[in-house]
């Protein structure tokens, strides 16, 4: 069929404007890595009325540094359960990089650390590396050079029973992120640590990430933590409904530990407790 040359023209430009909008809606959910889209989650067969998220709208932007705060029973490892992809939503959308999210799309490091009992701190490291077919001398050799920077060197024959809790903890977290995924969640990866080790990891997850860019979910109860290491704080409503409230951490990076001594640490976490503790139960 052929049109009059101004039908032609129009169609012309109708066609580079519907691709202009692809290109810009492209880009704004490349933008996005983690999103989640009028979630509501229901442990077991209970009603709605016991749901632990109702209608939750929550966007993480690529290569941030996020953490999770509210009080206990807020919701954030159920959160960080769907993103993995381990339950589904009973309504609402989560997408992970644009997708519907899987199991094994994300690093997950979940509250029980869930070392493999039978394989050593460095088999636990390297399983990764060995599901994806990766290179196992290159694992290898970043594993041993990360387990000396977290303080688990010499462990790496070592078996998880063997091990202190924090060091069990700091294997489990060693292997997520030998993941090599471009969004990890961390759910209280530092909570049984000591607060000089805790310190110590705060420097290598900070000089990670910093070097990888990668997208970090954070859950934790720690406030300072959450300030020296975020670029954006979400607190989940006591209700687990709506828009968790947000923060933006605007603290110039590199961020030193010195930060938590400071009076825009006491601001931050002045603000955040009012964010955590003004909400009604
Ligand atoms: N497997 C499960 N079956 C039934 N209920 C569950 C299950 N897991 C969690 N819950 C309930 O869901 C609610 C939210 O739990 P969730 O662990 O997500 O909260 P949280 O904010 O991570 O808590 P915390 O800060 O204490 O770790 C709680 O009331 C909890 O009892």
């Amino acid at each position: 069929m052929t049109f009059s040359a101004p039908i032609q023209s129009l169609v012309q430009q109708l066609g580079i404007i519907a691709k202009e909008r692809e290109i810009e809606r492209y880009r704004r959910d490349w933008a996005v890595a983690v999103k989640l889209e009028q979630v509501s989650f229901t442990y077991g067969e209970k009603s709605e009325d016991t749901a632990v998220l109702r209608d939750m709208n929550m966007h993480v932007p690529r290569g941030e540094f996020v953490s999770l705060l509210g009080k206990s029973g807020t919701g954030k490892s159920t959160v960080f359960k769907l993103i993995a992809g381990l339950i589904q939503p009973s309504n609402g959308q989560v997408l992970v990089e644009g997708e519907p999210c899987e199991a094994g799309r994300v690093g997950y490091m979940p509250q029980k650390d869930l070392l493999l009992p039978w394989r050593t701190v460095l088999g636990n490291a390297m399983l990764a590396c060995e599901l994806s077919g990766g290179d196992r001398k290159l694992a290898k050799s970043r594993a041993l050079e990360w387990m000396a920077r977290i303080g688990l060197e010499g462990c790496a024959d070592a078996y998880p029973h063997e091990l202190s809790g924090g060091m069990r903890q700091r294997a489990a977290f060693l292997r997520t992120m030998m993941t090599d995924k471009d969004v990890l969640l961390l759910d209280e990866p530092f909570g049984a640590l000591d607060a000089l080790t805790k310190r110590e990891m705060h420097l290598w997850l900070l000089s990670f990430w910093e070097q990888m860019q990668r997208t970090v979910l954070f859950i934790t109860h720690d406030l300072e933590e959450a300030v020296l290491l975020s670029d954006r704080v979400f607190v989940l409503q006591a209700n687990g409904a709506g828009q968790p409230q947000q923060l933006r951490i605007d603290l110039p990076r590199p961020r030193k530990p010195e930060l938590v001594h400071t009076i825009q640490m006491l601001d931050y976490r002045k603000r955040l407790e009012r964010m955590i503790y003004a909400q009604h139960d």
